[in-house]
């Protein structure tokens, strides 16, 4: 029986693995650059699994997988390992799910039964047993409280891969037949009209479906977000934190690829991502616009019938597919995020026409991120003119999904 809480499915998976000198290699020297370098776990995997060509499916996703989980655990990891030497704490990760090691000499000095009795001790302590910082169990517990046990648990499990269904270009059914065709099992979850979660992880981005624009990766819980906007055909949208475009092409097929939508950031190298995924995706209503400062959005001034506001924030409702973010963030960090929500609320919303929508949307768990700052926002001056018509509060342990928080506010008529 594994220590850690990974579901079922992967364990019998990694259990009946042999370990390869070359893969494990690869996997220690990306911890490596990770941790002493400093550098993002994603970036590092795409290197990593480039620089290696030969490679075949199965070593690319437990060089990948394994990265990622011992990013997870990095803290427990670390707590009872004998050593900090990168192979002894491979090994210690390997040990702590219940698989048995090779003889190498790498691994000389690493004892199943002391691993364990450590973990034994240890286990007791929240914010030890999930892995986490001390500061972020103790901010977790303040402001989720009785909730926080269960969700910072369902945060440390691996993500399904979900798909939003292009319906501009097929529908969830036909999707669903084409993509079981090619071997890729997948269901409907309830209450998700455009998403499809596959039954088994896999990447799914060489799949020609995805080539053809007929879906994109998004979780089921971001999904809520452009639905929330109550987009129509026709209308004059603008998603300010646009990025790379993902809630802007989900808008899009939502309003038929009929209006306009002006999708903006401050950051001009982001949304060239966003022109290549519409031409994918058969969308032609985003217009990419890059925020120069507040002159681009004084001129926008009452200019649209919906503004989403996807804001920066500190990404702790998507732990489960990010979870280095645990290592990067701080107090302080999430402070500055903070300002800054507000500061794009208090700018923004005067994008909005009168009687029009403004969704503030995070994939943060946190209050102070969440209802806080649209509280904050409505008894200001400049909101005022808005009152909150719902707001919905996503945990990851009640939804199955990401956390995310999603308020639409109404702009009052004049
Ligand atoms: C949560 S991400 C958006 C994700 C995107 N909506 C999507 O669905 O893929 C927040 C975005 O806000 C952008 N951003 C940061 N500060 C901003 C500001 N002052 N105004 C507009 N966008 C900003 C960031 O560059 C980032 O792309």
């Amino acid at each position: 029986m594994p220590i850690l809480n990974l579901n079922e499915e992967r364990n019998t998976y990694l259990c009946t693995m042999k370990l390869f000198p070359n893969t494990v290699r690869g996997v220690v020297q990306a911890i490596d650059e990770i941790f002493n370098q400093n550098r993002y776990a994603d970036k590092v995997i795409e290197k990593t699994l480039k620089s290696n060509p030969k490679w075949g499916a199965r070593d690319r996703a437990f060089v990948a997988e394994t990265i990622y989980e011992m990013v997870r655990w990095w803290r427990l990891i670390n707590e009872v390992s004998p050593s900090k030497d990168l192979y002894h704490l491979f090994g210690t990760y390997w040990l702590l799910q219940g698989n048995k090691l090779p003889d190498w000499r790498e691994f000389n000095g690493l004892d199943a039964y002391k691993i364990k009795t450590k973990y034994e001790k240890v286990k007791d302590i929240r914010a030890l047993k999930q892995s986490i910082p001390d500061w972020l169990d103790q901010m977790g517990a303040a402001l989720l409280g009785d909730k926080w046990d269960e969700e910072i648990d369902t945060l440390n499990q691996q993500a399904s891969v979900v798909i939003r269904v292009n319906t501009l270009k097929i529908s969830r059914e036909e999707l669903m037949n084409r993509l079981a065709q090619d071997g890729i099992e997948t269901y409907s979850p309830k209450g998700y009209k455009d998403a499809l979660v596959l039954a088994k992880r896999q990447n799914i981005f060489k799949n020609q479906a995805f080539k053809d624009g007929l879906f994109e990766v998004q979780d089921a819980s971001s999904q809520l977000v452009a639905a929330a906007l109550e987009v129509e055909p026709g209308m004059r949208v603008i998603d300010a934190c646009a990025g790379a475009g993902g809630k802007s092409l989900h808008l899009a097929a939502l309003m038929e690829n009929k209006g306009r939508i002006l999708s903006m950031d401050v950051e001009g190298w982001k949304l060239q991502n966003t022109k290549l995924r519409a031409r994918r995706n058969g969308v032609s209503i985003i217009e990419p616009r890059v925020i120069e400062g507040s002159k681009t959005i004084k001129r926008l001034n009452e200019s649209a019938d919906r503004v989403l506001l996807d804001v920066p924030c500190s990404g702790l409702g998507v732990l489960k597919r990010n979870p280095d973010t645990k290592w990067k963030l701080s107090p302080e960090s999430i402070e500055k995020v903070q300002k800054m929500q507000q500061e794009i609320l208090q700018n923004y919303a005067s994008m909005v026409k009168p009687e029009g929508l403004l969704v503030y949307a995070t994939c943060s768990i946190l209050p102070s991120e969440n209802q806080l700052q649209v509280e904050k926002f409505l008894s200001s001056e400049k909101g005022k003119d808005f009152e909150l018509m719902e707001d919905q509060k996503v945990l990851a342990h009640e939804s199955g999904f990401d956390g995310f928080y999603i308020a639409k506010l109404k702009r009052k008529a004049k």
